[in-house]
């Protein structure tokens, strides 16, 4: 539902702008200046919605910083501009410009501002002009970043795609440590179950019985506690504290990409903590070899261990995802609508488990069952941006595939029905699913003429007419194609 303006002392654009840059002013003079750049200055106002003023910053991990440690105080002075407005959400959002302020440069940015609003360098330039007067933004901490309780070996579904790296993260688990799994370096696509595995470890590892101290952290967190530390001038305890764990687990290391200083600060710890023989676990959207931008000794020692990629999901795997995690939640899925899913949703796990989540939300808000219709009304938008176009070789290869004959016999001049018929199949399907001329689908058949294609279409047509059997088995090739 949409959310009403605020009501009462309702604030306009200009005054809510007015009422943010006092509410900025008042937070930089209490913090400091050096914590405000670390944490706040990224800080937009997207708006104010209902009782709740929007506050957006570049990254989840920034987010989160924000809200815990100044959450609270966000409120309170919001509440003294205006007494409307009594939450503040905190969120990931799209970065405007941030105004420049007193003291800050002006219109024109230098490298490291322009670089900064989009949330991506190390913002180190000013470490020693300000280096002091920071609070508490703690270099020693603990490093025992909440893990999701969901993110378990148990709930981790194994299949041909993901069973090796699986393989790896358990053995780390049960033997940190292990030479030749040390480091580990787990790598694959957005959304596969690198950070599902990484919490299966820790959750392992903490829950063992000799009691390691296991350090999990994304690499960003790595890079703003280090920042924080050389701005407080605390980088000794920052070492320390490090290279006291027993292991060390960095999530999504290509965000150190270009980020030289951080990198050379992890490629120090790294080595401290594998000479005193701990455990690294790292993951990445790329292998070692591949992460360009990070420095070569670096990529060199993460590959000197065991290296383990996360493929991009199969179908069985799909299937057996949705399956888990239907039953998990104690919902009954129809298998039609299982398999539905498992062949539109292809591109990683995260969206296929919104799609069933979206699903499991509805039959419960409306005390409905789950159905193939309600399935395609409830994930319209979702399934749209999956639709893709189909290509001749999909067609020919999945048509071999349901009719068990060779790839090679869609273009081989075999005459056999049980050869001559799937290959018509094919044709037919690429005239009815791609755009492509009858010449163009001669030619992707063995070179053959058009009019051979045109035979084709009309013949399956008049096969389909007759045979029901037949017609089913063609409208699913066609369905399972146009995912
Ligand atoms: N094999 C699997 N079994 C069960 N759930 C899985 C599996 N793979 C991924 N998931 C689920 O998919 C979602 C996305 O996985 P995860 O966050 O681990 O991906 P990622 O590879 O770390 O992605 P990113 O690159 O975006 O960080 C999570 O909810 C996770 O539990």
């Amino acid at each position: 539902m949409e959310k009403q303006a605020v009501s009462g002392p309702a604030l306009s654009a200009a005054t809510m702008g007015e009422a943010w840059a006092r509410i900025r002013g008042r937070l930089r003079e209490e913090v400091g200046e050096v914590e405000y750049r670390t944490w706040l200055r990224q800080m937009t106002l997207a708006g104010i919605e209902g009782d709740e003023a929007v506050v957006v910053l570049p990254t989840r991990f920034l987010c989160d910083w924000v809200r815990s440690h100044y959450g609270d105080r966000l409120r309170a002075l919001w509440q003294q501009e205006n007494a409307a407005v009594r939450r503040v959400e905190v969120r990931v959002g799209p970065q405007r410009p941030a105004p420049a302020e007193d003291g800050e440069e002006a219109a024109a940015p230098t490298r490291e501002t322009a670089t900064r609003r989009k949330g991506l360098a190390e913002p180190l330039a000013d470490r020693s002009s300000t280096a002091g007067t920071a609070r508490s933004a703690d270099p020693r901490g603990d490093w025992s970043a909440p893990l999701d309780p969901r993110f378990t070996f148990d709930t981790f579904v194994v299949g041909k795609p993901n069973e090796f790296a699986h393989a790896c993260a358990r053995r780390v688990a049960e033997r940190p440590a292990t030479p030749g799994f040390n480091p580990l370096f787990l790598y694959g696509g957005v959304g596969l179950g690198k950070t599902h595995l990484m919490h299966a470890i820790a959750w392992a590892i903490r829950g063992g019985e000799n009691g390691r101290n296991v350090a999990y952290m994304s690499a960003e967190k790595f890079m703003y506690r280090f920042i924080a530390a050389l701005r407080s001038q605390s980088t000794m305890e920052f070492k320390e504290s490090l290279r006291s764990v027993d292991v060390l687990m960095v999530d999504d290391l290509q965000f150190l990409i270009g980020k030289d200083n951080t990198q050379e600060e992890f490629f120090h710890t790294f080595n401290a903590l594998v000479d005193a023989g701990k455990q690294i676990v790292v993951s990445a959207d790329k292998s070692p070899s591949d992460l360009n931008g990070l420095e070569d000794r670096l990529r060199t020692r993460l590959g000197c261990g065991m290296v383990a990629d996360i493929h991009a999901t199969t179908y069985e795997l799909r299937l057996s995802i949705l399956q888990a995690k239907a039953a998990a939640a104690g919902v009954d899925v129809p298998n039609g609508v299982i398999e539905f899913l498992a062949h539109k949703i292809t591109s990683n796990v995260r969206e296929l488990e919104g799609a069933l989540n979206r699903l499991i939300a509805h039959a419960n808000l409306f005390g409905r069952a789950v159905t193939l219709d309600g399935a395609q009304e409830v994930l319209h938008d979702i399934l749209r941006a999956h639709d893709r176009r189909v290509t001749i070789e999909e067609i020919q290869r999945k048509v071999a595939e349901h009719y068990n004959i060779r790839l090679t016999d869609m273009s081989s001049a075999r005459r056999a029905r049980a050869v001559a018929r799937p290959r018509q199949v094919a044709m037919y399907l690429a005239k009815q699913l791609t755009s492509r001329s009858l010449p163009e689908i001669g030619r992707r058949f063995g070179n053959r003429d058009h009019t051979t294609v045109m035979h084709a279409v009309s013949r399956i047509a008049e096969l389909m007419q007759a045979d029901a059997a037949f017609a089913e088995d063609v409208e699913l090739l066609r369905r399972m194609l146009e995912t």
